[in-house]
């Protein structure tokens, strides 16, 4: 199996703290690979790394996948008072191929509605970001993740929160992407979700837990 990235001993610091440590570990094409460990212990500044928001203190990293990732946050970094609405939320994820504020083509519009429906917020199209649920806000964050048709789309913690029919419609649409030929990589608290996913990375204060090299695990 190829990799979409390999990390080879990165290190990764908040300001002068040291946050990940010696990581070394691949991340498999075309699969769904969870990043687990408890509060704290570096999942997001994994997430981080791989999507090339944070850069790496250490380290080396091949990437081999075209193209800006899909990087979804969490729900709580999205400021509540944003004025646009769902639809707009998710036509964002266009973006990265037509430009800011350029016209929709129709393709671009047809996806925007698929991506809502997909997740199950087509429903809210006209309605404020800001006025919607923590949950609702979740999913269209992750619509305009997948709006934006990358090879490679990163999610921290996607479906933490979320009720168990949206915790079970999020993973079927990962497992979607993924057979499509997305590499899929989230964040999870959850053990029945990383369970469900192809590969799991634990991360241990900032390590790949039990102070082995890439000590992973696929199905
Ligand atoms: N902006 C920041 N400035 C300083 N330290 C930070 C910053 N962001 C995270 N950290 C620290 O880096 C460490 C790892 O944080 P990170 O958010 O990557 O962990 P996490 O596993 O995603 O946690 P959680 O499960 O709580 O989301 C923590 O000790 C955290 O306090």
């Amino acid at each position: 199996m190829s990799a979409a990235i390999e990390l080879d001993g990165v290190g990764a610091r908040h300001g002068v703290v040291a946050v990940l440590h010696e990581v070394t570990v691949s991340i498999p094409r075309h699969r769904v690979t969870a990043v687990t460990g408890a509060n704290g212990s570096g999942k997001s500044t994994l997430l981080g790394v791989l999507a090339g928001t944070h850069p790496p203190s250490s380290g080396t990293l091949r990437r081999s996948h075209s193209g800006r990732p899909a990087f979804v946050v969490q729900r709580s970094e999205v400021a509540d008072a944003l004025p646009i609405t769902v639809r707009q939320t998710v036509a964002m994820g266009r973006w990265a191929h037509r430009g800011a504020w350029r016209r929709l083509t129709r393709e671009d519009r047809s996806i925007v509605d698929r991506c809502m429906d997909r997740l199950g917020v087509a429903d809210l199209a006209a309605r404020r970001l800001g006025a919607l649920s923590g949950g609702q806000r979740q999913r269209v964050l992750l619509a305009q993740g997948l709006a934006q048709q990358a090879d490679l789309l990163l999610l921290d913690e996607p479906a933490t929160g979320l009720d168990a029919e949206s915790r079970a419609r999020i993973a079927a649409v990962l497992a979607e992407e993924r057979d499509r030929g997305t590499t899929v990589v989230h964040a999870t608290h959850d053990p029945e979700d990383a369970a469900g996913a192809d590969h799991r990375i634990v991360l241990t204060d900032g390590r790949i837990a039990t102070g082995g090299r890439a000590r992973t695990d696929s199905r």
